[in-house]
Protein backbone atom coordinates (compact mmCIF):
# COMPACT_ATOMS: atom_id res chain seq x y z
CA UNK A 1 0.00 0.00 0.00
CA UNK A 2 1.26 3.40 -0.91
CA UNK A 3 2.57 5.09 2.31
CA UNK A 4 4.84 7.56 3.38
CA UNK A 5 7.48 8.39 5.76
CA UNK A 6 7.62 12.18 6.67
CA UNK A 7 9.97 14.43 8.47
CA UNK A 8 9.16 17.72 9.53
CA UNK A 9 10.92 20.50 10.31
CA UNK A 10 8.84 23.06 12.60
CA UNK A 11 10.63 26.19 12.30
CA UNK A 12 9.78 29.00 14.00
CA UNK A 13 10.58 31.00 10.02
CA UNK A 14 9.71 28.24 8.52
CA UNK A 15 8.50 24.53 7.59
CA UNK A 16 10.34 22.28 6.00
CA UNK A 17 8.55 18.54 4.74
CA UNK A 18 10.77 15.91 3.51
CA UNK A 19 9.89 12.59 2.20
CA UNK A 20 11.50 9.43 1.93
CA UNK A 21 12.58 9.30 -1.29
CA UNK A 22 11.35 12.44 -2.42
CA UNK A 23 13.84 14.90 -0.46
CA UNK A 24 12.52 18.12 0.69
CA UNK A 25 9.07 18.58 -1.05
CA UNK A 26 7.96 21.43 0.63
CA UNK A 27 9.72 24.91 2.25
CA UNK A 28 7.25 27.58 3.10
CA UNK A 29 6.79 30.50 6.07
CA UNK A 30 5.01 29.02 9.14
CA UNK A 31 2.26 32.03 8.87
CA UNK A 32 -1.55 31.73 9.09
CA UNK A 33 -3.89 34.47 8.60
CA UNK A 34 -6.98 33.93 9.83
CA UNK A 35 -9.93 36.37 10.35
CA UNK A 36 -10.66 37.28 13.64
CA UNK A 37 -14.26 37.62 13.50
CA UNK A 38 -15.04 34.69 12.38
CA UNK A 39 -11.94 32.79 13.48
CA UNK A 40 -11.75 31.19 9.98
CA UNK A 41 -8.43 30.38 8.36
CA UNK A 42 -7.80 32.60 4.69
CA UNK A 43 -4.76 30.89 3.62
CA UNK A 44 -1.62 29.60 5.40
CA UNK A 45 1.99 29.55 4.24
CA UNK A 46 3.34 31.80 1.38
CA UNK A 47 0.04 32.86 0.51
CA UNK A 48 -0.50 34.40 4.22
CA UNK A 49 2.88 35.51 4.67
CA UNK A 50 1.87 37.79 1.42
CA UNK A 51 -0.86 39.19 3.70
CA UNK A 52 1.56 40.55 6.47
CA UNK A 53 0.68 44.08 6.42
CA UNK A 54 -1.82 44.38 3.68
CA UNK A 55 -5.15 42.84 5.29
CA UNK A 56 -7.92 44.40 6.57
CA UNK A 57 -8.32 45.10 10.27
CA UNK A 58 -10.44 41.90 10.95
CA UNK A 59 -7.82 39.52 9.14
CA UNK A 60 -4.46 39.14 11.25
CA UNK A 61 -1.32 37.24 9.72
CA UNK A 62 0.35 35.55 12.92
CA UNK A 63 2.85 33.13 13.46
CA UNK A 64 2.00 30.13 15.69
CA UNK A 65 5.15 28.98 16.59
CA UNK A 66 7.74 31.06 18.94
CA UNK A 67 11.08 29.71 19.53
CA UNK A 68 10.15 26.42 17.63
CA UNK A 69 7.34 25.66 20.00
CA UNK A 70 3.52 25.83 19.76
CA UNK A 71 2.20 28.93 21.32
CA UNK A 72 -1.49 28.45 19.49
CA UNK A 73 -2.51 24.86 19.23
CA UNK A 74 -5.47 25.21 17.00
CA UNK A 75 -3.76 26.97 14.49
CA UNK A 76 -0.85 24.60 14.44
CA UNK A 77 -2.94 21.90 14.49
CA UNK A 78 -4.25 23.23 11.15
CA UNK A 79 -1.60 24.24 9.85
CA UNK A 80 0.32 20.74 10.19
CA UNK A 81 -2.98 19.68 8.63
CA UNK A 82 -2.54 21.72 5.73
CA UNK A 83 1.11 21.10 4.91
CA UNK A 84 0.75 17.52 5.41
CA UNK A 85 -1.71 17.43 2.83
CA UNK A 86 0.10 19.50 0.04
CA UNK A 87 3.23 17.81 0.76
CA UNK A 88 1.51 14.34 -0.13
CA UNK A 89 -0.61 15.28 -3.03
CA UNK A 90 -3.66 13.17 -3.41
CA UNK A 91 -2.57 10.20 -4.15
CA UNK A 92 -2.14 7.98 -0.55
CA UNK A 93 -4.20 5.04 0.67
CA UNK A 94 -2.67 4.79 4.16
CA UNK A 95 -1.60 7.35 6.68
CA UNK A 96 1.95 8.52 7.16
CA UNK A 97 4.67 7.88 9.62
CA UNK A 98 5.75 11.16 10.96
CA UNK A 99 8.59 12.52 12.70
CA UNK A 100 8.98 16.18 14.29
CA UNK A 101 11.69 17.95 15.38
CA UNK A 102 11.47 20.56 18.35
CA UNK A 103 14.41 22.61 20.14
CA UNK A 104 16.49 20.84 22.79
CA UNK A 105 14.85 22.87 25.34
CA UNK A 106 11.06 22.16 24.49
CA UNK A 107 8.97 20.86 27.60
CA UNK A 108 7.15 17.74 27.99
CA UNK A 109 4.10 20.05 27.72
CA UNK A 110 5.19 21.28 24.31
CA UNK A 111 6.69 17.56 23.52
CA UNK A 112 3.27 16.77 23.70
CA UNK A 113 1.11 19.30 22.32
CA UNK A 114 3.26 18.78 18.85
CA UNK A 115 2.86 14.82 19.23
CA UNK A 116 -1.28 15.75 19.67
CA UNK A 117 -1.17 17.94 16.48
CA UNK A 118 0.68 15.76 14.06
CA UNK A 119 -1.60 12.90 15.51
CA UNK A 120 -5.06 15.29 14.64
CA UNK A 121 -3.10 15.91 11.43
CA UNK A 122 -3.66 12.62 10.23
CA UNK A 123 -0.62 10.99 11.34
CA UNK A 124 -0.45 6.97 11.83
CA UNK A 125 3.02 6.97 13.89
CA UNK A 126 4.04 10.03 15.30
CA UNK A 127 7.67 10.43 16.39
CA UNK A 128 9.11 13.19 18.26
CA UNK A 129 12.74 14.61 17.74
CA UNK A 130 15.03 17.05 19.03
CA UNK A 131 16.81 19.43 16.88
CA UNK A 132 20.44 18.81 17.40
CA UNK A 133 19.99 14.99 16.66
CA UNK A 134 17.78 15.60 13.51
CA UNK A 135 20.53 17.96 12.49
CA UNK A 136 23.27 15.62 13.18
CA UNK A 137 21.77 12.61 11.23
CA UNK A 138 20.85 15.56 8.17
CA UNK A 139 24.82 15.83 8.09
CA UNK A 140 25.23 12.18 7.94
CA UNK A 141 26.74 11.96 10.97
CA UNK A 142 26.47 7.97 13.18
CA UNK A 143 24.58 8.62 15.96
CA UNK A 144 23.90 5.26 17.01
CA UNK A 145 27.51 4.82 18.47
CA UNK A 146 28.56 5.70 21.99
CA UNK A 147 30.81 8.29 20.38
CA UNK A 148 30.39 12.54 21.21
CA UNK A 149 29.35 14.83 18.37
CA UNK A 150 28.65 18.55 18.98
CA UNK A 151 26.29 19.91 16.68
CA UNK A 152 25.88 24.47 16.82
CA UNK A 153 22.47 24.72 14.93
CA UNK A 154 21.87 28.29 13.93
CA UNK A 155 18.27 28.94 12.98
CA UNK A 156 16.13 32.70 12.89
CA UNK A 157 15.03 32.81 16.04
CA UNK A 158 16.92 29.89 18.29
CA UNK A 159 20.77 28.73 18.19
CA UNK A 160 20.96 25.07 19.68
CA UNK A 161 24.19 23.80 20.89
CA UNK A 162 24.47 20.45 21.53
CA UNK A 163 26.81 17.15 22.39
CA UNK A 164 25.04 14.00 21.22
CA UNK A 165 26.09 10.39 21.67
CA UNK A 166 24.10 7.21 21.23
CA UNK A 167 21.01 8.73 19.77
CA UNK A 168 20.27 11.39 21.97
CA UNK A 169 21.48 14.96 23.77
CA UNK A 170 24.01 14.81 26.61
CA UNK A 171 24.76 18.58 27.05
CA UNK A 172 22.69 21.34 25.71
CA UNK A 173 21.74 24.85 25.64
CA UNK A 174 19.45 26.69 23.57
CA UNK A 175 19.99 30.41 22.80
CA UNK A 176 17.72 32.90 21.23
CA UNK A 177 20.36 34.76 19.61
CA UNK A 178 20.65 33.80 15.75
CA UNK A 179 20.28 35.21 12.38
CA UNK A 180 17.50 37.25 12.81
CA UNK A 181 19.45 39.09 15.84
CA UNK A 182 22.14 39.47 13.19
CA UNK A 183 19.65 41.42 11.08
CA UNK A 184 18.74 43.32 14.32
CA UNK A 185 22.49 44.13 15.07
CA UNK A 186 22.79 45.26 11.46
CA UNK A 187 19.77 47.45 12.11
CA UNK A 188 21.49 49.09 15.12
CA UNK A 189 24.32 49.49 13.86
CA UNK A 190 23.55 51.73 10.81
CA UNK A 191 21.21 53.67 12.53
CA UNK A 192 23.99 54.66 15.65
CA UNK A 193 27.17 54.75 13.36
CA UNK A 194 25.18 56.25 10.25
CA UNK A 195 22.41 57.97 11.18
CA UNK A 196 20.42 55.60 8.93
CA UNK A 197 16.93 53.95 9.20
CA UNK A 198 16.93 50.58 7.49
CA UNK A 199 14.34 47.81 7.51
CA UNK A 200 15.06 44.43 8.35
CA UNK A 201 14.19 43.27 4.79
CA UNK A 202 17.61 45.35 4.17
CA UNK A 203 19.52 44.28 6.94
CA UNK A 204 18.89 40.81 6.31
CA UNK A 205 20.52 41.53 2.48
CA UNK A 206 23.45 43.39 4.13
CA UNK A 207 23.75 40.32 5.99
CA UNK A 208 23.96 37.77 3.25
CA UNK A 209 25.93 39.98 0.82
CA UNK A 210 28.95 41.30 2.96
CA UNK A 211 28.07 40.31 6.54
CA UNK A 212 31.28 38.69 8.27
CA UNK A 213 31.67 37.27 11.53
CA UNK A 214 35.65 37.00 11.09
CA UNK A 215 38.19 39.04 8.91
CA UNK A 216 38.01 38.14 4.82
CA UNK A 217 40.92 38.35 2.69
CA UNK A 218 39.83 41.22 1.16
CA UNK A 219 37.07 43.65 2.14
CA UNK A 220 33.89 44.09 0.07
CA UNK A 221 31.06 46.83 0.19
CA UNK A 222 27.36 47.35 -0.44
CA UNK A 223 25.03 50.31 -1.60
CA UNK A 224 22.61 50.36 1.14
CA UNK A 225 19.10 52.33 0.86
CA UNK A 226 17.41 54.05 3.92
CA UNK A 227 16.31 56.68 5.34
CA UNK A 228 18.29 59.59 7.08
CA UNK A 229 17.05 60.37 10.11
CA UNK A 230 18.56 63.75 10.53
CA UNK A 231 16.81 65.29 7.33
CA UNK A 232 14.07 62.24 6.82
CA UNK A 233 15.35 61.91 3.31
CA UNK A 234 15.79 59.04 1.82
CA UNK A 235 19.94 57.95 1.09
CA UNK A 236 22.11 55.85 -0.54
CA UNK A 237 25.62 54.81 1.39
CA UNK A 238 28.07 52.39 1.09
CA UNK A 239 28.90 50.08 3.54
CA UNK A 240 31.88 48.02 4.43
CA UNK A 241 32.44 44.07 5.03
CA UNK A 242 34.47 45.21 8.14
CA UNK A 243 32.08 47.50 9.21
CA UNK A 244 29.34 44.57 9.27
CA UNK A 245 32.06 42.51 10.92
CA UNK A 246 31.95 45.44 14.05
CA UNK A 247 28.50 45.40 13.76
CA UNK A 248 27.80 41.53 14.24
CA UNK A 249 30.62 41.40 16.83
CA UNK A 250 28.29 41.32 19.64
CA UNK A 251 25.87 38.67 18.60
CA UNK A 252 28.52 36.18 17.38
CA UNK A 253 30.23 36.36 20.37
CA UNK A 254 26.75 35.30 22.33
CA UNK A 255 26.86 31.97 20.00
CA UNK A 256 30.83 31.39 20.91
CA UNK A 257 29.97 31.64 24.95
CA UNK A 258 27.01 29.37 24.14
CA UNK A 259 29.43 27.04 23.02
CA UNK A 260 31.97 27.25 25.20
CA UNK A 261 29.00 26.72 27.86
CA UNK A 262 28.29 23.65 26.34
CA UNK A 263 31.90 21.93 26.37
CA UNK A 264 32.31 23.17 29.94
CA UNK A 265 29.67 20.70 30.81
CA UNK A 266 30.35 17.87 28.87
CA UNK A 267 31.91 14.76 29.92
CA UNK A 268 35.69 14.30 29.45
CA UNK A 269 35.14 11.33 27.24
CA UNK A 270 32.97 12.66 24.71
CA UNK A 271 35.10 16.13 25.50
CA UNK A 272 37.78 14.22 24.01
CA UNK A 273 35.58 13.12 20.79
CA UNK A 274 34.47 16.50 19.85
CA UNK A 275 37.95 17.73 20.30
CA UNK A 276 39.06 14.66 17.35
CA UNK A 277 35.77 15.01 15.54
CA UNK A 278 35.14 18.69 15.09
CA UNK A 279 31.94 20.69 15.16
CA UNK A 280 29.47 20.44 12.95
CA UNK A 281 27.12 23.11 12.15
CA UNK A 282 23.61 23.70 10.82
CA UNK A 283 21.07 25.99 10.10
CA UNK A 284 20.82 29.35 7.98
CA UNK A 285 22.48 31.72 10.14
CA UNK A 286 25.32 29.22 10.46
CA UNK A 287 25.79 30.85 6.71
CA UNK A 288 26.92 33.96 7.85
CA UNK A 289 30.79 34.21 6.61
CA UNK A 290 33.29 33.29 8.92
CA UNK A 291 31.08 32.22 11.62
CA UNK A 292 33.12 28.65 11.96
CA UNK A 293 36.40 30.04 11.81
CA UNK A 294 35.34 32.70 15.18
CA UNK A 295 34.23 28.96 16.45
CA UNK A 296 37.32 27.55 15.72
CA UNK A 297 39.49 29.86 16.50
CA UNK A 298 37.98 30.81 20.08
CA UNK A 299 37.38 26.91 20.89
CA UNK A 300 40.66 25.52 19.04
CA UNK A 301 37.97 23.22 17.22
CA UNK A 302 37.92 22.09 14.08
CA UNK A 303 34.78 24.07 12.64
CA UNK A 304 32.88 23.39 9.97
CA UNK A 305 29.60 24.32 8.60
CA UNK A 306 27.33 21.07 6.71
CA UNK A 307 26.17 20.96 3.07
CA UNK A 308 23.10 22.09 2.65
CA UNK A 309 22.69 23.57 5.54
CA UNK A 310 19.24 24.94 5.58
CA UNK A 311 18.04 21.62 5.18
CA UNK A 312 19.75 19.00 6.89
CA UNK A 313 17.29 18.88 9.91
CA UNK A 314 14.21 18.38 7.93
CA UNK A 315 16.27 15.59 6.43
CA UNK A 316 17.65 14.36 9.30
CA UNK A 317 14.59 14.47 10.66
CA UNK A 318 12.81 12.07 7.78
CA UNK A 319 15.23 9.52 8.16
CA UNK A 320 14.97 9.39 12.06
CA UNK A 321 12.03 6.97 11.24
CA UNK A 322 14.27 4.55 9.45
CA UNK A 323 16.95 5.09 12.55
CA UNK A 324 13.85 4.50 15.10
CA UNK A 325 12.82 1.47 13.52
CA UNK A 326 16.35 0.07 13.19
CA UNK A 327 16.79 0.34 16.88
CA UNK A 328 13.79 -1.19 17.72
CA UNK A 329 14.70 -4.37 14.93
CA UNK A 330 17.92 -4.46 17.20
CA UNK A 331 15.84 -4.64 20.19
CA UNK A 332 14.18 -7.95 19.17
CA UNK A 333 16.98 -9.38 17.72
N1 LIG B 1 23.64 33.03 3.19
C1 LIG B 1 23.25 33.37 4.42
N2 LIG B 1 24.09 34.03 5.27
C2 LIG B 1 23.71 34.36 6.50
N3 LIG B 1 22.50 34.09 7.03
C3 LIG B 1 21.62 33.42 6.25
C4 LIG B 1 21.93 33.02 4.92
N4 LIG B 1 20.85 32.39 4.40
C5 LIG B 1 19.90 32.39 5.37
N5 LIG B 1 20.35 33.01 6.48
C6 LIG B 1 19.61 33.24 7.74
O1 LIG B 1 19.17 32.01 8.29
C7 LIG B 1 18.05 32.28 9.18
C8 LIG B 1 16.96 31.24 8.97
O2 LIG B 1 17.47 29.96 9.21
P1 LIG B 1 16.55 28.65 9.27
O3 LIG B 1 15.66 28.61 8.08
O4 LIG B 1 17.46 27.51 9.51
O5 LIG B 1 15.66 29.00 10.57
P2 LIG B 1 14.41 28.27 11.25
O6 LIG B 1 14.71 26.80 11.34
O7 LIG B 1 13.13 28.63 10.57
O8 LIG B 1 14.43 28.98 12.67
P3 LIG B 1 14.41 28.37 14.15
O9 LIG B 1 15.37 27.20 14.14
O10 LIG B 1 14.88 29.50 15.00
O11 LIG B 1 13.00 27.98 14.40
C9 LIG B 1 17.57 33.68 8.84
O12 LIG B 1 17.97 34.56 9.89
C10 LIG B 1 18.33 34.03 7.56
O13 LIG B 1 18.61 35.42 7.43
Amino acid sequence: MLSYDIGIDLGTASILVYIKGKGIVLKEPSVVAFDRDTNEIKEIGEEARKMIGRTPGNIVAIRPLRQGVISDYDITEKMLKYFIKKAMGKKTLRKPRISVCIPSGATEVEKKAVEDATYQAGAREVSIIEEPVAAAIGAGIDISKACGNMIVDIGGGTSDVAVISLGGTVVSTSVKIAGDDFDEAIVRYMRKKHNLLIGERTAEEIKIAIGSAYPRPEMTTMDVRGRNLVTGLPKTMTVTSDEMMDALKEPAMHIVEAVHNVLERTPPELAADVYERGIVMTGGGSLLRGLDELIEEKTGINTMVAEDAMTVVATGTGKFIEFIHDKKKDEYK
